[in-house]
């Protein structure tokens, strides 16, 4: 029996800003008895910054959140990979160029995400329900596209599929392209840079399939198409929330039929509202004639440095891996969670050292408080008011012992001052173990190159790692 309350906690009303209507409004799942969100994962290419984090941690905490009120057992969390994309390629043949296209992209994408994955534990995220990976869905992207061109709101041309944007207009029972991010059809022309390109009909129009050639990855098209094709990025997140959050519950909620073909909650940063997630909404909403695709659509704002975004094509960032080398996992995750999900946050040296002392003084007179107590009323309020976490913060200035213990674990937090504190010598050993355990997973993966690297890295940190057949132990350098 999975781990379920009989009653939801009804104390904790929780309410939520949506980003499709623009308004804070309370929020009821579909089916209480099993709530669905999914949330966009990373595309591994290269390691994770510290804003790509952001999501993460946010997206935990709701997840955190839902299972309190709604029971652990009630909430299906899925957080994809996506590891089919032309960045993919470009990075596999520049890191292996000796090795054929598709062993080098296995190469990229497991080692990638063997880090992406002990970074983010490291700052205190539980692991989603449900990891999948783009590649695995290839027959369910294939079907929607199969669907969406005999429902003709998808055309071939040139090897390609493309999705319509004026058929869908033109369809009933969907809703108007561009209504989740609100522009208008000008203001999406100019916002998405679309490429014109000979074989769409209209520039909004996007790709679904495309064809591979050479060395590129690919799989038997759909819709006719002879010859290898590799999917779109949209067209993968469709895919996989259909897999994992609509057809597993087919049949078992408690709903109408076309409530169950939605799901409640879709997450991502902010840039994903346009063009990602409206096209995300068009594939879905026009295959299974939905009036939506998910009820609430939540968006964090961006983890900035001096006032930009931190962003992999500006160069301005710092992995989370080298934000470990620095500062425990908890510190910054609270640097993060003190400000307000949907707000800016510029990321500084200053906000990690107030996190820390805060922390500091927080887990020092925990006593042993009991850990089964019941969360401080306070944090719980201010989390169910749209996450908000700075409130939360300081409700936790003033929360008694036993209910600010129960109040950290709910937002991930240990309460362990041993995991504040770095060795004798000054280390944070929770970082030290997650560099660790991403260089076994490289040498597991036989990615010498990477798992040098990270050898280089502990070693720059004062650590020693020994191999031997037992395993890798690591010890301070003498
Ligand atoms: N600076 C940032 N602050 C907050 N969230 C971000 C930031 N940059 C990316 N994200 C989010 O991180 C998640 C992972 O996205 P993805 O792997 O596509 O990164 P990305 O967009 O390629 O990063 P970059 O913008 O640096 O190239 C998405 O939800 C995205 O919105
Ligand atoms: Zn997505």
């Amino acid at each position: 029996m999975p781990e379920r309350r009989e009653e939801p906690a009804r104390e904790t009303p929780l309410v939520l800003y949506n980003t499709r209507t623009h308004a804070k409004e309370p929020f009821a799942p579909i089916d209480p008895a099993h709530v669905r969100m999914y949330v966009c994962g990373p595309t591994v290419y290269d390691d994770a910054h510290i804003g790509n984090a952001r999501p993460v941690i946010v997206f935990d905490v709701l997840f955190r959140l839902l299972r309190h009120v709604y029971g652990a057992g009630a909430v299906t969390y899925v957080r994809n990979i996506t590891d089919v994309d032309d960045k993919i390629n470009a990075r596999a043949a520049r890191d292996f160029p000796g090795l054929p296209l598709n062993e080098a992209i296995r190469r990229v994408t497991e080692a990638t995400q063997a880090r992406y994955e002990a970074a983010v534990a490291a700052l205190g995220n539980l692991p989603p329900s449900v990891e999948p990976r783009a590649t695995e869905h290839i027959a369910e992207m294939r079907e929607i596209i199969e669907r969406l061109v005999a429902r003709e709101v998808a055309y071939v041309a040139q090897g390609h599929v493309l999705f319509s944007v004026a058929a869908m207009e033109r369809a009933s029972g969907v809703p108007r392209y561009g209504s989740l991010a609100r522009r208008s059809l000008d203001e999406m022309i100019a916002g998405a840079r679309v490429d014109v390109a000979s074989y769409k009909r209209d520039e909004m129009d996007f790709v679904l399939w495309k064809p591979s050639s050479g060395g590129e990855p690919g799989w038997p098209s759909p819709a006719g198409i002879e010859g290898l094709g590799r999917p779109g990025w949209h067209i993968e997140c469709s895919a996989m929330a259909w897999k994992h959050l609509v057809a597993p519950f087919a049949g078992r909620l408690a709903c109408s039929d076309v409530e169950a073909e939605i799901f409640d909650i879709h997450g991502g940063g902010i840039d994903l509202v346009f063009p990602h997630h409206e096209n995300e909404v068009a594939q879905s909403c026009c295959a299974f004639e939905i009036p939506r695709m998910a009820n609430v659509w939540m968006h964090n704002g961006f983890l900035q440095v001096e006032g930009e975004k931190m962003s992999k094509s500006l160069g301005n960032f710092v992995t989370i891996a080298d934000v470990l080398k620095d500062w425990p996992g908890e510190v910054a995750r609270l640097a993060m969670l003190k400000t307000h999900y949907r707000q800016p946050i510029d990321w500084t040296f200053r906000g990690l050292e107030e996190a820390e002392r805060n922390l500091t003084r927080w887990y020092a007179d925990l006593g042993d408080a009991d850990a089964g107590a019941d969360a401080d009323p306070a944090v719980l309020a201010a989390l169910a008011d749209d996450l908000n976490t700075p409130a939360a913060v300081a409700a936790l200035h003033h929360a008694a012992p036993a209910g600010r213990r129960a109040a950290l674990a709910l937002m991930g937090f240990s309460g362990d001052p041993a995991s504040l504190a770095r060795s004798a010598e000054g280390l944070d050993v929770a970082a030290v173990e997650a560099l660790v355990a991403e260089r076994d997973a490289a040498r597991a993966a036989k990615n010498w190159a990477e798992s040098d690297r990270l050898r280089d890295i502990l070693a720059g940190m004062g650590v020693t790692v020994k191999d031997s057949k037992a395993g890798t132990t690591w010890e301070v350098a003498r």
